[in-house]
């Protein structure tokens, strides 16, 4: 393939955007992808679109929240029955000074005003005697939730516990937003995807890289492709990506060289840059453009440095589509010298141990030795002098 030649810019674009601003920018601008109804195992991790509400009471039914005995009135009590979980026809009514021994979560009989728990019980054939207690250790039908009450407002995310609320309350599916749709388009003439690659080849790293981090950051990956540094072909490949990607990410190409076609491409497509450069290190050459309501982020070349784009331009754009919050960083102090920089939020990979973040070497921009080894990232901001607690950027392990 020949690469046509493009326009040799005049200008150098001056990194145009603060660090904090573009993430909260990528997570604000584009509203949530519609509803969908998931089963629940699809659910978790997904931002709900409308409340989560109980479907039955739950408990469902009156049951004993130990295992002993289930009495009416006062003691001595006449055990008459046993009753186990997963009974379905209950036992009769007890009448006063009668008891039947039970098992937790089974149903009481009706008029059961407490359960005695075998710890404070003595039996002796079918009698048995307790000292009275202030506890009744019966759960009410619907004590924890009524039909119809709102357990999680919507945009709420469904953890792990939320999936076993719902399941508690009867629902086997939950309303949540869609899964944003995310494109790859590895750029580079360079660039091969397997195996040892010839001199002056390169071996693609970042698509690799951030294969399971979209996982993580619940996107459905389309899927991956690589294209060369023609300016024409490269921005067909962003056209007719737009066409079923909430997201395309478009890696390399970002930058002012002349293969560098990602400006090409946004200018044929008349799309909107939100963000075009990011005063941050590595990663100053990021894009986040508009088309409609399809995205394209575009990541530098140099590996280390998509991987600081993508934590500040990405995770928040895929969570605005999907309806969560930015996420909220944790701070730490961090021991060591990062470059010092004036003008621009460095991103350096560090290790933790409790508060305290120690800078992980390899932390160049085409090198991912640093990052690979890292806990976190810290956020360094421009001037820092090394007192302040600095903001943490972290991966799912
Ligand atoms: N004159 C200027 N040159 C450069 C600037 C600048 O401001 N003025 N910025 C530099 C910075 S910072 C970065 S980062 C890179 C970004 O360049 P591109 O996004 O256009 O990326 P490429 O030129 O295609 O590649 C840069 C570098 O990364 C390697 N690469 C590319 N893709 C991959 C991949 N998928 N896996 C592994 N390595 C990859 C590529 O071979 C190059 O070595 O521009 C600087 N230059
Ligand atoms: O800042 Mo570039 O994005 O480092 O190598």
């Amino acid at each position: 393939m020949t690469t046509a030649a493009a326009p040799r810019p005049t200008t150098h674009r001056a990194p145009t955007t603060g660090w904090a601003r573009a993430r909260r920018l990528a997570h604000d601008l584009p509203s949530p992808l519609p509803a969908q109804e998931v089963p629940l195992a699809s659910a978790a991790g997904r931002a709900l679109a409308v409340p989560l509400r109980a479907r039955t009471p739950s408990p469902g039914f009156d049951n004993a929240a130990m295992d002993g005995y289930a009495v009416r009135g006062d003691g001595p009590w006449r055990v008459l029955d046993r009753v186990l979980a997963g009974r379905v026809h209950g036992a009769p009514p007890l009448a006063e000074q009668t008891a039947v021994e039970i098992a937790t979560g089974a149903p009481v009989p009706e008029g059961t005003e407490r359960v005695v728990p075998y710890e404070i019980a003595e039996r002796l054939g079918d009698t048995v005697w307790a000292s009275p207690g202030d506890r009744r250790h019966v759960r009410r039908r619907g004590e924890y939730a009524r039909p119809g009450q709102e357990l999680l407002p919507a945009g709420s995310i469904v953890t792990p516990p939320a999936v076993g609320l719902a399941a508690s309350v009867g629902l086997d599916t939950l309303t949540v937003h869609a899964r944003p749709r995310v494109r790859m388009i590895v750029s580079g003439n360079e660039l091969v995807a397997t195996g040892v690659p010839r001199w002056g080849q390169v071996r693609d790293a970042i698509g690799p890289m951030l294969r399971p981090l979209l996982t993580s950051w619940r996107a459905e990956l389309l899927d991956s492709r690589m294209v060369g540094d023609e300016l024409d072909w490269f921005a067909a490949a962003v056209a007719g990506s737009i066409i079923d990607a909430d997201v395309t990410i478009v890696c390399g190409a970002s930058s002012v060289g002349p293969a560098d076609g990602l400006h090409h491409a946004l200018r044929s497509l008349r799309a909107t840059a939100h963000v075009d450069g990011v005063a941050c290190r590595p990663g100053h050459p990021q894009v986040l453009a508009q088309v409609g309501q399809k995205w394209i982020v575009g990541l530098p070349g140099n590996p280390y440095a998509a991987l600081v784009a993508a934590l500040t331009l990405v995770e928040p754009l895929l969570a605005g589509l999907t309806g969560l919050p930015l996420t909220e960083l944790e701070t730490g102090t961090l021991v060591g010298a990062p470059p010092a920089d004036e003008r621009n939020t460095r991103i350096v990979p560090v290790r933790r141990s409790g508060q305290v973040l120690r800078l992980v070497e390899g932390g160049q921009p085409g090198q991912l030795g640093g990052a690979a080894g890292a806990d976190a990232f810290a956020v360094v901001p421009p001037g820092w002098r090394g007192e302040a607690p600095v903001e943490l950027l972290r991966l799912e392990r």
